[in-house]
């Protein structure tokens, strides 16, 4: 396979693959998604993520790192649908208590973030790599700031615009499009930036740091939940290996870093730090389920669609509807392949936090020093 036959995700790919689903309302359901889907592009999309990972010769981690806007965007063509229907609208992990549910977490999980980064009302804050805007949304419900979420896929804006419009948020969030290693956005012009679970998909941990630094006014503070590889992570262990492997494959990731290097990034970029832990490792009362726990369900849950969706029925059940709806041709030829890849996702995530060499919650709180 040639880089040729690469289908680029330009905004003219995203205009044409999803262009029935975006005029849609919130809420239609993913069978009528992935009905509206053009499929030939659809499949040429598959075909596209999986050469990053596959026979052929950009299946190595250089390619990945110098195509990364390629392969994080056309991940997200994919996988956009799969996530609101398995997940929700907030795309990232969360510590849970006993009684709380998910939905709560994922809630609590971003107000830490938010009050670490001391956002009030009036603010005007920068939320990088906001997917399809659920995190923006709960912060301006929580502190009356104004969010700008910066977004390099087009189909997520859309969605984001689509909730924003339904929750009648639009003077209150503003979504962007534009590569986070080249911020469209004058030095000094947000009071707090943020970014959770979105700037793994950088080839450079300090690239997209340096950006947040610049754009930050001085005095304000960068709050950022990371996904890392840990101390326990044994580069010549094979199991680990394939582990991260897995990761990036399922999650649409460039390259994985340790903990270590986005902690010399985020000091490389010129924040004065103030916090930085691995949530996924803290025993704190009140956080008595750990966060893959929600991937981790066991044989079946009927606690709504979602639960069930991440089940181990559910996820069955989803793999023998989307490749019925293949068959039939409701659904573009090659989607069986996107439910396989995150259900790698899913896997690979749980053993990598049951062995304790990954977690998505490595926070880092640092401030613009005021000169
Ligand atoms: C990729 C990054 C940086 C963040 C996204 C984290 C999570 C929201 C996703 C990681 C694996 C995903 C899976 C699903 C939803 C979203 C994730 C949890 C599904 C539950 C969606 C429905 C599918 O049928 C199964 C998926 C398993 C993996």
């Amino acid at each position: 396979m040639s880089p040729s036959q690469i289908l680029e995700p330009t905004p003219e790919l995203s205009k044409a693959l999803h262009a029935n689903v975006v005029s849609d309302q919130a809420s239609s359901s993913i069978i009528n998604r992935l009905k509206s889907k053009n499929k030939e592009l659809q499949t040429q999309s598959v075909n596209t993520y999986q050469k990053f990972w596959k026979d052929s010769e950009i299946n190595n981690e250089e390619s990945r790192a110098d195509m990364y806007k390629t392969l994080t965007n056309t991940y997200y063509n994919l996988v956009t649908d799969f996530y609101e229907y398995g997940w929700g609208e907030s795309f990232h992990f969360a510590r849970r208590s006993i009684g709380e549910t998910q939905r709560e977490s994922i809630r609590r999980h971003e107000h830490i973030l938010f009050s670490a980064a001391r956002i009030s009302p009036g603010m005007k804050v920068l939320d990088v790599g906001c997917g399809v805007g659920g995190p923006a949304r709960e912060c301006v419900r929580l502190t009356g700031a104004h969010i700008t979420g910066l977004n390099n896929n087009d189909y997520q804006i859309q969605r984001a615009n689509i909730y924003a419009a339904k929750h009648k948020q639009e003077n209150f969030s503003t979504f962007v499009k534009g590569d986070f290693m080249d911020m469209p956005f004058e030095d000094n012009s947000f009071d707090a930036v943020y970014a959770i679970e979105a700037t793994c998909h950088a080839p450079v941990l300090e690239g997209v740091y340096s950006q947040m630094y610049r754009v930050l006014k001085p005095g304000g503070y960068f709050a950022i939940y990371e996904w890392c590889l840990t101390d326990n992570f044994d580069e010549s262990n094979a199991e680990h290996k394939k582990l991260a492997l897995d990761i990036e494959h399922g999650d649409g990731i460039a390259k994985l870093f340790t903990a270590k290097v986005a902690l010399q990034a985020a000091k490389n970029a010129g924040f004065e730090l103030e916090i930085v832990t691995d949530l996924a490792h803290e025993t704190v009362a009140g956080n008595e389920i750990p966060w893959f726990a929600a991937l981790d369900i066991g044989v079946v849950s009927f606690n709504g669609i979602q639960g069930f969706a991440r089940s181990q029925v559910g996820r069955v059940f989803t793999t023998n509807v989307v490749k019925l709806l293949e068959k039939v041709g409701i659904a573009p030829a090659g989607t069986v392949q996107v439910q396989d890849v995150l259900l790698t996702a899913a896997d690979a995530l749980v053993a990598g936090a049951k062995k304790e060499i990954f977690t998505p919650m490595y926070l880092i709180v640092g401030r613009k020093p005021l000169n």
